[in-house]
Formats: C-alpha cells, sequence, structure tokens
C-alpha cells in the first residue's frame, strides 16, 4: 500500500505547479514585456500627478492577462508606498458567474468598505444597482486619492452592462478612479456596446497566444522553481540554460509542443507538466520522462471530455448513445437515417421526447462541435445530394460511463457494457 510522506522526491515546493494564479504569483514575466509596458504607460499619469487610463485587456484564455495585471498593479502599490503624498487604492473583483451588475457592484462595496474600515465586512443585500454605486463613490471619497479598480472575467456580466457603462466614466470628487477589464471571450469583446468600449477600452492591450518556445521559457522558469535539483546554468533564465536531474531533456519541449499546437495556453501547459510529474511520483520514479507527459495528456483529455459529455443535455446523451448503439455493432460511421431509427426507439424506452429528424440532426452536429463526435460529409451518389455520417471520437467506455451516471439512461447504458 502507498504510504504518505517521503515521497516527496521530484518536488522541492510542489505549490509552484499549481495553475491558478492565486497559489503562485510569477514575479516576472518576460514574454509580455511589450503588453506590460503598455499597460505600464496607461497607469503611469499616477505618478505625474494625473488620472490613470480606463484599459481594457483582452486575449485567449491561460495568456497570463491576470497575473500581468497584478504584477503592474503591485509595482505601482510599492511605488506608491513610498511615496508620503500618494494615497493609492486597488480594489480586485472577479466577475465570474456574477450575472447582473448588482453582483458586481455590491463586491466593489463590500471590498472599499473593507480597506476603508480595516476589516471584514459583508456583503450588502438590499439596496438597488444605482444605490449601491452611490454607496461605491461615497466610501471611495471618503478613501480619497487615486483608485484602479480591476474587473477579472468582464464577459460574467452578462445580463446588464451597467457597470461596465458607468464604472469607467464615474466622476467622484477627490477621486482618480481607473478601470481595467479583462476578458478572454472573443463574442464579449466584439459585441460591446460602442459607448464602453470607448470608454473602458481607451487603452486596448491584447495578448495574442503564446508560442511553443515561449511555453517552454515559462515552463523551465516554473519548473526551476517547484522541482529538486532543478536550475538554471550560468543564472540564464530560459529552457534551454535550464538542467535537471528529475526532468528528463524532452519533457519540457514536449509538454510546450503539445500545448502550443492546442491552444498556446500556459495554464494547459503547467497543468500538463504538474500532471506528469504526478504520474512519475505515482510509479515511484525519481524522474519524469516523456512516456509520462504522454499518459498525463490521456489522462487530462479523459477528464476534459468526460466532463463535457456529463454537463450535456438528455437529448445529446441520447443522440450520443445512438453513435455508441451502431459503434459497439460495428456499423460506425452510420447517416442520419438510421441513427434516428435508433434515437425513436431509446427515446421510447426512456419515456422522453422524441423529436423530429431535423432536430435530432442538429442535437449530433452539437455533439461534432464540442468534440465528442465526429462528423463526415459524404455524397450520397449522383445527383442524390450529401449526407452526414457520424462515429464516435472518444472512446467507448467514457461514453458508457459518463452517460451512465444519468441514472434516466443508466438501464440503456448497463445493456450496451
Ligand atoms: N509569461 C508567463 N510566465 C509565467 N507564468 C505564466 C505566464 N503567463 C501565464 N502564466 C501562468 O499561467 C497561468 C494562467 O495565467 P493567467 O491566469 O494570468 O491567465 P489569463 O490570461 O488571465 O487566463 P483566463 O482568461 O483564463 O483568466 C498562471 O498560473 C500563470 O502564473
Amino acid at each position: 500500500m502507498e504510504s504518505f510522506g517521503g515521497e516527496q522526491g521530484i518536488y522541492e515546493n510542489v505549490d509552484i505547479l499549481d495553475p491558478e494564479p492565486d497559489t503562485y504569483k510569477p514575479t516576472e514575466l518576460p514574454e509580455r514585456e511589450d503588453e506590460l509596458s503598455r499597460i505600464h504607460s496607461a497607469l503611469r499619469p499616477i505618478t505625474l500627478g494625473g488620472s490613470p487610463r480606463n484599459i481594457l485587456v483582452y486575449g485567449p484564455t491561460g495568456q497570463g492577462k491576470t497575473v500581468g495585471v497584478n504584477l503592474k498593479t503591485e509595482q505601482l502599490l510599492q511605488w506608491a508606498a513610498g511615496e508620503d503624498d500618494i494615497t493609492l487604492t486597488v480594489l480586485r473583483v472577479s466577475c465570474k458567474g456574477a450575472g447582473k451588475s448588482w453582483n458586481v457592484l455590491a463586491d466593489l462595496v463590500k471590498k472599499v468598505r473593507e480597506v476603508r474600515y480595516n476589516k471584514t465586512v459583508e456583503k450588502p443585500r438590499g439596496p438597488t444597482k444605482v444605490e449601491l454605486f452611490e454607496m461605491l463613490s461615497k466610501d471611495l471619497q471618503a478613501i480619497g486619492g487615486m483608485v484602479i479598480i480591476v474587473l477579472d472575467e468582464i464577459d460574467g456580466i452578462q445580463e446588464d452592462s451597467y457597470v461596465l457603462y458607468e464604472l469607467p466614466r464615474a466622476s467622484i470628487e477627490k477621486v482618480s478612479i481607473g478601470v481595467i477589464g479583462i476578458t478572454n471571450d472573443y463574442q464579449f469583446h466584439e459585441n460591446l456596446d460602442a459607448d464602453i468600449r470607448s470608454s473602458l477600452g481607451s487603452r486596448e492591450v491584447v495578448f495574442s497566444p503564446y508560442d511553443a518556445n515561449q511555453l517552454r521559457d515559462i515552463l523551465a522558469r516554473r519548473a526551476a522553481h517547484a522541482l529538486r535539483d532543478t536550475y538554471f546554468e550560468d543564472g540564464i533564465k530560459d529552457s534551454q540554460h535550464l538542467q535537471s536531474e528529475v526532468l528528463s531533456g524532452d519533457v519540457i519541449p514536449l509538454c510546450a509542443a503539445l500545448a502550443g499546437q492546442d491552444t498556446g495556453d500556459a495554464r494547459q501547459a503547467i497543468h500538463l507538466l504538474s500532471t506528469a510529474c504526478d504520474l512519475a511520483l505515482d510509479d515511484g520514479r525519481e524522474a519524469v520522462e516523456e512516456v509520462h507527459v504522454r499518459n498525463a495528456r490521456e489522462e487530462i483529455q479523459e477528464e476534459t471530455i468526460g466532463k463535457g459529455i456529463r454537463g450535456e443535455t438528455t437529448q445529446r446523451k441520447i443522440a450520443l448513445l445512438t453513435v455508441l448503439e451502431a459503434d459497439l455493432a460495428g456499423e460506425t460511421p452510420e447517416g442520419t437515417t438510421q441513427l434516428y431509427r435508433r434515437y425513436k426507439r431509446l427515446t421510447k424506452l426512456v419515456g422522453t421526447d422524441t423529436y423530429q429528424q431535423g432536430t435530432f440532426r442538429e442535437k449530433l452536429n452539437d455533439l461534432v462541435h464540442g468534440n465528442i463526435l465526429e462528423g463526415d460529409r459524404h455524397g450520397r451518389g449522383r445527383g442524390r445530394g450529401m449526407t452526414n455520417l457520424y462515429s464516435l471520437a472518444v472512446d467507448p467506455t467514457l461514453v458508457i460511463d459518463k452517460v451512465g451516471e444519468d441514472a434516466r439512461l443508466s438501464e440503456i447504458t448497463e445493456q450496451l457494457e
């Protein structure tokens, strides 16, 4: 049996390989020099006695937007702490899952009051959003000076844009406000109202995806902090100068290449490396090898796809079962007409609605977009148009497992096992 303790093996500090930004905050982001210098110049007026500019930070997930903005605001706070006549307050809120502006404003009121009274304060409950905005203004006025408000994941504000409209153009006596909005949602970014775009996005800073070389250096710095006997030769902090007794030479290039060819997401690359380290530890190995990275990737993919299947609607799960059934019978790829026959039988069995064939086809195509099915367009023969043939893009046992967790469908999956 495995026992705890004494299994430090590879790690010097395991938390450093946790990709969540609250656990480990990098103090340098050389890959983002240009982006950070644009944020720097938008905030610089503060050091010259002026008002900060509003900034809209945009870029896909895992590109260092949150850690980059945190690093810059921390640097500014450090500067302000050494200046006698500067009061600088930074308020950070995540708008993830907020839905309405009301939630963001209530969070901001809580945060600003905690700064003002220097103790934990409850989130207000009763006031309307307009009243919350007034409360926030009064609290900010009481604190005075320069205020930077960081609204992370602003795409979480779905129902109204009150806070995104009002905050960047707020004018409060004795206070200079700068708002930094961050989003990774392309559609949200494109659909932003022109007024909001022009005030919040008076400076727009775009973080474009990392390439494999940049990901190698990011991983190398992380590994040097997190892993035993892993350090930079001659103090040069890039992947070529990394020496390690616990990482075989191809581990970092492979993690970087796999994440780079996907989405260039640093969070994903770090997660892959840390999962590979965990698998090596599980194996009782003293070093991480390429095979651990490959197995880690498979494990992560299964986890992600598993979550995807579990979150699908019942109708989509039944559509998936039709293709699973055909797959197990050795009949995939199969066309919509045949699959629809299976669908009618399965929906009757489950006792749920049976939709028209067109709607059923949409469900199949949704699953293709979710990378759970593969769809192939084929000609039906001369002059008879095109048809779609569907097959599974994932392992059938994974489908049986995850769909089987749905109590209404477990009767069917049990028969297929
Ligand atoms: N240039 C970099 N150097 C070191 N670590 C980095 C770098 N860029 C990103 N990271 C790390 O990658 C992870 C994700 O970064 P971060 O949370 O800032 O991404 P993000 O762009 O805000 O993503 P999201 O849009 O999903 O919130 C963090 O662990 C962060 O420390």
